[in-house]
Formats: C-alpha cells, structure tokens, sequence
C-alpha cells in the first residue's frame, strides 16, 4: 500500500513512488531498453530514404530535419529550407489549432497531425493533455465516432471483418511493426453510452491508445487500434451510403465467438507477449469474452476492470474526504444505476475490495450493500407484489451475475426515486448511457440524510451523462461529491464557494495498467493490478483538496498517475509471478518503469541500408 501522507499531488505522486520502492528493487530490463531508440536518446534508424521518410508519421520531424540528416536521407529539397525546431512547429500547430471552430475541427486538425508527424502529435497533446484529451479522448471522440464515415480521411489501425474469414492469421503480417505492446480492439457494439456503432468504433480504440501513448509512455509504434466489423444493427448506418463497415446485420452467437477467437489466436500467434484490451463490447459479450480470455492470454476489459478501478479509487477517496475510514467500504450504501458491462464490472469491483478489507465475511454479505437499478427499476424480488410494475416481468432476463444484487426483501421494478426513499445511499452511481436518469427527487433524497452525498454520473460523452454537475450542486446544496465520466466545469457556488467536479474515467487507470504490464511482461492482468491501481490512485489527493471536493489530480497529470499505477502494477506482477520480463538487480523498479516512459523528442534519424 502506498504512502498517504503527502500533501501536493505532484510531490505526493513521487514520494508515494519512492515509499513504494522503497520495499524492493527490480534490475533495469536490458532486453527491454535495446528495443526502443528513443528511451537511450541515441539515434533512430531506418530503412526509408526521402519522400518514405517525410510521409511516415514516426519518422517524419516535418520541418526540423536537420542539414545532415537532409543530406544522407535524400530529404533535400523536398522540405522548406529553413530548419525549424520543435517549438516552432507547437507555436504553429497550436495556432492553427486554436483557430478551429468547433471542437469536431479540432478533432480532425489533431487526426491529421497524429498521420503526419507523431511525435509533434504527442509533445503537443502531453504539454495541453486537460485540453486536449477532451479532443481526442471524451466528449470529442463520441461525436467523431458518430460520423467517423462522414469525416474520414486517412486509416490509421486495422479491421477485421466478417469476410476476413479464413484469412487473419495471414492478414495480421499486413501490420508494419513487429513489436506491438498494446492492442485495443473494439467490435463497436457499444460505443460509449452511443450504443451500437459498427466500424465507426474505430475511433474509440485510436483516442484510448493515444492516451497510453501520452499518459502511459508506451511507444506510438507499439500501439494498434483494431475494430471487429461484425456487422451493424444501427439502421441509420447501414442506409448512409457513406459507411464504410460490413453492410449486415451483427453477427450474434457461435458465428460472432467464432470470429473473435480467429482473431485472437492470430494476434496471439504474432504478438505473444502484447496486452489486449477488449473496449466498448456490448453486454453480456463482454463478459462472456472476458471471462473465455482473461486466464489464456494478457487481457483484460477495460469498461468493466479499469472502470471499476477508477470508480473504487474515487468512492475510496470520498470515504476521506468524508472524513471516513478508508479502508472500511462496507458501511457505505450504494445504489448503482446501470446493469451492463460498466455497472456490473464496477460493482463487481466494490465487492472485491470489501472483500479484500475483511470487513464483510463473505460476498454475499457484500452484495447487500449495493441496489441494482436498470431501465425497469430495481433488481428485487419479483414475488413481491407491487402495483408499480408487473409482477415477474423482469427477472428472468437477469443473468447470474446481475442476479446477485436482486434484493429479496424489495419489489422487483421498484423505481430509482423509491428505492432511494427507501434505502437512503451514500453514494450513487449512473452507468446508463441513458441521460438524465438521476432525477432532482432521487439526489434530494439523498441531500436530506447525507451530509456529502457522493453523485457519480459516470456515462459518456458529458450528453449522456446521468446528470449535470451544475443539476447535482444545486440539488445538494452545493454539498455533493461529484464525478463524472467525461469533464465538467467546475460549478460557481458564489461567495467565492465552488463545486469541485472529478473526472472519473478510466484514462486513470488503463495507461498505468498498460505500462505496468508492458514493462513486467505480465503474462496475465490479475484482479489484483486492479485493486492496487485503485488504491493508488485513491491515495494521490491530499487532505485540503479531498476537503474541497477534489478526489484525483487534474487530467494534465495524468502522466505521473500512470507512473505511479504503472510501478504498483509492476510490484504485483512480480509478486504475483505473472512477470516474465527478465530482470537484472541494480535499479528501483519505479525508475526502470520511469526509464522505459516514451518521450516525443526528436532523435538523430540515421539511414541504414538493407
Ligand atoms: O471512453 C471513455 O471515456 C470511458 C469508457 O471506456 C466508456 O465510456 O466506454
Ligand atoms: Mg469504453
């Protein structure tokens, strides 16, 4: 467990590193260093000779090309005359940038900088990562997946459809890179809380592995954004003539997790050790993946594990800034809106960790700590008449995962505003996509027996979110904890009183996570690196700013919260022996992990013939 007793966050990230590893030091791994130019800072090298140089987006420096490297890399002539360094180009792009009307265009401005010069891409979005990721991460990216097809100008990743039958095992040597650390891969069934995209999901993928790229260090080479096109129930789609996905129905059933393995053992065969995460895949698919995958290869889901971490890290956080016992969780009442993926894997989350701090016996004495609500009502007892909702109408639908929440002691359907009347939450949380679903009556409740009454709408983008923030401090009297999903400003309370809002989204957690298991070559994502990254990250705020309402440092800080997740990460997968990353004594594990952090500086460019 990491220290808690910094103050600052910045300062509190390092020393939280150097109490961590204080307990134990890993060797750098020497195998790991020689594969990536840049983490030395000595030269690049690469095959390319001119137009193939200045056209490829990881070699390109645009105009910064020095003289010599014009020279030997035939480049003369074929760039401006004057070398311009890299603070010239931000100064530009930056301009260009902010001359973007609509945040759309500045999507589109800062996709076709990411297919032109990638590490300009990413030493602009790290230097304005609060801006920016709102750009290319939540909200932007939700509307850019909605018209992916309208606005498309260049592929960046790779699709695998259901006519690639037959052929993915060969189609994956179509990828240019032999050493790829991380695949975020999607079948656009459920893109954010947008539903059913089908290829346009591409761009989900794209903005998350950005995100490992500039909060995670991992290197842009080693990043591959994969979409499953196994069709689309999204009508509109299929009749737009511009959609450039597979023109039928989702494949559902043996034909779907037939693909999906094909899939798998083809990636696997090329790229053993890489980590795949399974993004935005509709419920219960999700599942039945994750749990098929997760004890044969390096996987894990990120809506339901690193949504529950960040989620965790922001409910133990409050239990603080409450003034609570954070490792007490099982006093807390919870009412969690949202069945699917998200809801059930963040619960699933809140019991492990109950679990995990001895306060509940066992897990079923957990479940009852939580109230289940979907779009019918609560999970009850469908033997309990109640004139609201027919009787048994629902509970056969449920699964045996979402029917440990079903309380036996309430009416099946009950709904939110009456289950909150009667078990009086301390905490709710909404993992809908459905917006507006926390009414004014529920979160007024919930004011009148709580004196901080902790409101997570966590659905994205911010339009779906479950409700505002300005709607959760005027309902509590400015006295909510709030998080949300995707970013919102701060709410004037006036007299000088602001309503802090937190941003609890999994870009906290999955970087970290891929860091840690890109740098231990953890042959396995263990429940454990889930806890422990929400523990860590529960314990990066200090005392003042959790009095304020602050539970997490701000998205520009991202970087280090993934350093100091990526280490604990690690620690796990050592003590756990799921590493296989052959290490040497002589260095503190949070500086191999550090060390091994990708940097976009330019680096002398070096021909080498064939
Ligand atoms: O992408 C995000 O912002 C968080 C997430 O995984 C989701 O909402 O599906
Ligand atoms: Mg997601």
């Amino acid at each position: 467990m990491l220290s808690t007793t910094c103050r600052n966050s910045s300062t509190k990230i390092s020393s939280c590193l150097r109490t961590s590893t204080s307990r134990r030091w890993y060797g750098a791994p020497a195998a790991i260093q020689a594969l990536d130019p840049r983490r030395d800072k000595t030269v690049q090298v690469t095959h390319s000779r001119g137009v193939n140089v200045i056209h490829d987006p990881l070699l390109s420096k645009g105009t910064a090309f020095s003289i010599n490297e014009r020279e030997r890399l035939s480049i003369r002539g074929l760039v401006p005359p004057r070398q311009q360094e890299m603070d010239k180009q931000l100064l530009r792009v930056k301009r260009n940038l902010d001359a973007c009307e609509s945040p759309l265009d500045k999507f589109i401005f800062l996709s076709s900088l990411q297919d032109r010069n990638e590490t300009l891409f990413y030493k602009l979005l790290i230097q304005n990562l609060e801006e920016l990721s709102g750009v290319i991460y939540t909200p932007t990216v939700g509307l850019a997946s909605q018209k992916s097809h309208s606005i498309y100008r260049r592929s960046r990743g790779m699709y695998f459809s259901s006519q690639d039958r037959g052929a993915m095992s060969a189609m994956v040597y179509n990828w240019p890179h032999d050493e790829v650390d991380v695949i975020v891969v999607t079948d656009g069934s459920r893109v954010l809380g947008l539903g059913d995209l089908g290829a346009n999901g591409m761009q989900i993928p794209i903005g998350k592995l950005s995100l490992y790229v500039a909060a995670g260090g991992i290197r842009p080479r080693a990043v591959l954004p994969v979409v499953l096109d196994v069709g689309t129930n999204n009508e509109s789609l299929l009749n737009d003539p511009l959609y450039l996905g597979m023109d039928h129905p989702r494949l559902d059933g043996e034909e779907y997790y037939s693909l999906v393995d094909e899939w798998v053992t083809a990636v696997t065969s090329r790229w053993p050790n890489a980590l795949i995460q399974f993004e935005d895949f509709k419920y219960p698919h999700a599942y039945n993946l994750l749990k098929k995958y997760q004890n044969r290869i390096t996987c894990f889901n990120d809506d339901i594990q690193s949504t529950s971490a960040i989620t965790l890290a922001g409910i133990l956080a409050s239990l603080k800034a409450r003034g609570l016992q954070q490792d007490d969780l099982s006093e807390e009442r919870i009412v969690c809106v949202g069945s699917g993926s998200a809801g059930v894997g963040v619960c699933e989350g809140i019991i492990d960790c109950m679990v995990a701090q001895g306060r509940v016996r066992t897990r079923e004495e957990a479940y009852k700590r939580i109230w289940m609500v979907d779009h019918h009502g609560l999970l009850g007892n469908n033997e309990i008449v109640d004139d609201a909702q027919p009787k048994g109408k629902r509970m056969n639908e449920l699964d045996e995962r979402q029917s440990c929440y079903a309380k036996q002691d309430m009416p099946d359907c009950l709904p939110l505003d009456q289950v909150v009347e009667r078990v009086k939450p301390s905490v709710i949380l909404g993992l809908t996509g459905v917006p507006g679903v926390f009414t004014e009556k529920a979160i007024r409740t919930m004011a009148q027996h709580h004196e901080r009454p902790v409101v997570f709408p966590l659905s994205n983008p911010d339009t779906h979110a479950e409700c505002s923030a300005e709607q959760a401090f005027k309902w509590t009297d400015g006295r909510a904890i709030f998080a949300s999903g995707s970013p919102f400003k701060d709410v004037d309370l006036g007299e000088g009183r602001y309503g802090r809002t937190n941003q609890c989204n999994n870009s906290y957690s999955f970087p970290g996570l891929g860091l840690g298991v890109t740098v231990s070559r953890a042959s396995r994502v263990t429940p454990n690196m889930f806890l422990e990254t929400a523990r860590v990250i529960a314990s990066l705020a200090s005392r003042s700013q959790l009095k304020e309402g602050i539970l997490f440092p701000g998205v520009q800080d991202l970087r280090n919260v993934a350093l100091a997740v990526g280490t604990r990460v690690c620690e796990v997968a050592y003590d756990e022996g799921v590493a296989t990353a052959k290490l040497k004594p002589g260095e503190l594990l949070a500086d191999v992990v550090r060390g091994s952090m990708f940097i976009p500086d330019y680096v002398p460019l070096v021909h080498q013939p064939y």
